[in-house]
C-alpha cells in the first residue's frame, strides 16, 4: 500500500521499536496493511538517543576494566584513558549519524508504510497527521514513548540544562558536569561521562542510587562509581540553579557559560548539569479528549493493551508506563499485533499469547554501570509488601568461574522466594559483566520452576552461573 493511502487495516503512532513491533505482528503472513506514523526518527529514542547510544558509550570502559584487572594485559593499557574519540565515532556508528533510512528500508521490506507527521486522534479510527486524515479498517495502535521530565525547579529550564539525549549523544566532555537524579539514566551517564574524563556530581534527591532495586544493588553501584571519582550528594535539595549566558549551541554540546547550583543551602559549580529526573509520557497532544480520554498521563490499557475496553484502540511501550523497557514494550508490541491480527481474521482470543501477563511481577532489567544490575520479578520489599511469604538467600558472587573472569572479581546475587509454592519470584546479581546470568532466572521465574527442581539444573564449571550452585546451596544449609 502506498504511503498516500488514507486507509489501511492498522495504523500505529510512534515508530519506536515498539510500534515497529506493533505494526509486524499485525500484518505478517496476511494480506493486511499498516502504516507507521512518526514526528522524528522510525526507531524511536531507543534506536538513536537512548539503549543503543548508550551502551556503545559503556562498552569500552568495561572492556577497560576487565583490562585493568587482567595480568598480562594491564600491564599494555597502563593507565591510559580511553580514546574518546574513538569512542563517540562507534557510538555515531550506532546512530547513524541520526539518518532513519536504514529502519524505513526495514518497514517497507515487512509492507509497512511510512506516514511522516505528527499523528493525533480524531475520533474512533481515524488519525490526523499534519491535516490528513487516515482511517483504520481494524485498529489504531498508540506507541509515542515518552520524554524526558525536567523539574521545575527554580532557574534549572532557563539554563538549558543536558537531558539524556544529550549525555548519549554527547561531542563536548563537560569538566565537571552535575547529575540531577540518581536512577537508571543518572548511574550509567556517569559512568561514561567518569569514563570521558568528566568529574562527576550526582545530587540524588533520595537516600540510594537505584531505588528501585534491591538496596545492596544501589550501594554496591555507589561504591563503584565512587571508586571512580563520582561525587554523590544523597538526600540533597536542589534549591535553584543559575547559569550565565545559556546557549542552544546543539544536542551533546555544552549550552553555555557555568551553571551555579543551590544544593542544600550550598553553591556548587559546574560546566553542565544532566537531569535524569524520570520521563513524561507523550499523551498530552494524541487527540486522546476526542474519546472522553485524559490527556497528559500513561495511558491504562488491559492484558490484551487495549485502552478504556475499547476493542480498536491500544496503547504499547513506554507510553502505557508498565514497564519502560525495549524489550517489554516490543513484548507487548507483539501480543498487541497478535491480538489485532486474530481479532482480524475473527479467532479466539484463548491462549496465553494474547495476554501481556509478564508485565506482572516477571519483568527483567539489566543495569549498565560500572557493575551491572541484572534482576527480574519482585524485590525483597515488593514481595513482601504483595503479603508473599518471603525467604531470601544471598551470596558473594565468588566461585570458580567468577575468579577466572578476571582479578578483583566482586559481586552479589541474591534470590527471593515465595515459601508456600517454593519458586523464584525475584532475582538480582550485581557485579562485572553478569547480564547474562538473568534469562535464567526469568526462565525459572516465568516457569515457575520449584527449587526442588532447580537443584537438577546443574551449572557448568567453571562459569560464573556457578553461583546458582552456591545459592541452592547457601538455601539447603538454611533449611537442615
Ligand atoms: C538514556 C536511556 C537509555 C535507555 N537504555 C535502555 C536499555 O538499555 N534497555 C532498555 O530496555 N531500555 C532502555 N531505555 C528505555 C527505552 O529507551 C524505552 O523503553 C523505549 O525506547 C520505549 O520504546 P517506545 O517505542 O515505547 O517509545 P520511543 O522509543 O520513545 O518511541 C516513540 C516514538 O513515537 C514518536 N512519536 C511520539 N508522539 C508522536 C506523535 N503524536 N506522532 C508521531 N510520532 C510520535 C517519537 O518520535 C518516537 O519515535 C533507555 C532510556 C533512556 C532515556
Ligand atoms: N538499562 C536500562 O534498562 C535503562 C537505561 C536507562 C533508562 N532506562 C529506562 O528509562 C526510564 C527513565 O530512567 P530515569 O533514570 O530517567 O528514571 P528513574 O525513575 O530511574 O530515576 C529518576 C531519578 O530522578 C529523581 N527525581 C525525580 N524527580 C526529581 C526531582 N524533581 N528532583 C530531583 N530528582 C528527581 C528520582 O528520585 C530518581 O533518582 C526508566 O524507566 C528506565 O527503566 C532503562
Amino acid at each position: 500500500m502506498a504511503p498516500e493511502s488514507s486507509e489501511f487495516d492498522v495504523i500505529v503512532i510512534g515508530g519506536g521499536p515498539v510500534g515497529e513491533n506493533a505494526a509486524q505482528y499485525a500484518i505478517q503472513g496476511s494480506d493486511r496493511t499498516a502504516a507507521i506514523v512518526e514526528h522524528e526518527l522510525v526507531g524511536g529514542e531507543c534506536s538513536y538517543w537512548a539503549c543503543m547510544p548508550s551502551k556503545a558509550l559503556l562498552r569500552p570502559s568495561e572492556v577497560l576494566d576487565t583490562a585493568r584487572n587482567m595480568p598480562g594485559v594491564k600491564e599494555l593499557v597502563g593507565d591510559q584513558p580511553l580514546d574518546a574519540d574513538a569512542v563517540l565515532a562507534r557510538r555515531e556508528s550506532f546512530t547513524h549519524g541520526l539518518d532513519d533510512s536504514s529502519q524505513v528500508s526495514w518497514a517497507e521490506s515487512a509492507g509497512i508504510s511510512v506516514v511522516r507527521g505528527h499523528g493525533r486522534l480524531t475520533g474512533e479510527k481515524t488519525v490526523e497527521v499534519d491535516g490528513r486524515t487516515l482511517t483504520a479498517r481494524h485498529a489504531v495502535v498508540l506507541a509515542t514513548g515518552t520524554t524526558a521530565s525536567v523539574p521545575n525547579t527554580p532557574g534549572l529550564r532557563d539554563a538549558r540544562p543536558w537531558i539524556s539525549r544529550d549525555a548519549t549523544n554527547i561531542h563536548e566532555t563537560p569538566g565537571h558536569i552535575a547529575v540531577i537524579g540518581g536512577g537508571v539514566v543518572a548511574t550509567e551517564a556517569a559512568t561514561w561521562l567518569l569514563s570521558l574524563g568528566a568529574k562527576v556530581t550526582m545530587i540524588v534527591r533520595g537516600s540510594s542510587l537505584l531505588a528501585g532495586s534491591e538496596p545492596f544493588a544501589g550501594e554496591l553501584v555507589a561504591s563503584a562509581l565512587k571508586e571512580r571519582g563520582a561525587t554523590i550528594m544523597l538526600d540533597a535539595s536542589l534549591e535553584s540553579v543559575s547559569r550565565e549566558n545559556p546557549a542552544d549551541t546543539g544536542i551533546g554540546r555544552i549550552h553555555g557559560g557555568p551553571v551555579g547550583l543551590v544544593v542544600d543551602g550550598t553553591e556548587i559549580v559546574a560546566d553542565e548539569i544532566l537531569v535524569a529526573a524520570g520521563r513524561t509520557p507523550a499523551s498530552a497532544d494524541l487527540g486522546l479528549s476526542t474519546l472522553g480520554l485524559e490527556e497528559g498521563h500513561y495511558i491504562d490499557v488491559d492484558d490484551h493493551l487495549n485502552v478504556s475496553g475499547l476493542e480498536w484502540l491500544y496503547a504499547v511501550g513506554d507510553v502505557n508506563g508498565r514497564a519502560p523497557l525495549t524489550h517489554m514494550g516490543k513484548y507487548q508490541g507483539r501480543v498487541a499485533g497478535d491480538v489485532i491480527a486474530a481479532r482480524a481474521e475473527g479467532k479466539s482470543l484463548d491462549s496465553k499469547r494474547f495476554r501481556a501477563t509478564a508485565d506482572h511481577g516477571q519483568v527483567p532489567q539489566v543495569v549498565f554501570t560500572p557493575l551491572e544490575v541484572a534482576s527480574v520479578g519482585l524485590t525483597e520489599a515488593k514481595a513482601r509488601k504483595e503479603g508473599i511469604d518471603v525467604e531470601i538467600v544471598a551470596q558473594d558472587i565468588a566461585v570458580a568461574g567468577s575468579s577466572l573472569q578476571q582479578d578483583n572479581y566482586s559481586g552479589r546475587a541474591q534470590l527471593v522466594i515465595d515459601r508456600d509454592t517454593d519458586t523464584i519470584v525475584g532475582a538480582t546479581f550485581v557485579g562485572p559483566g553478569v547480564a547474562e546470568l538473568v534469562h535464567a532466572a526469568t526462565v525459572a521465574l516465568v516457569g515457575k520452576v520449584s527449587l526442588d527442581d532447580l537443584w537438577h539444573a546443574v551449572p557448568s564449571y567453571p562459569t560464573v552461573s556457578e553461583i546458582w550452585l552456591r545459592l541452592l546451596e547457601a538455601r539447603r544449609t538454611a533449611d537442615h
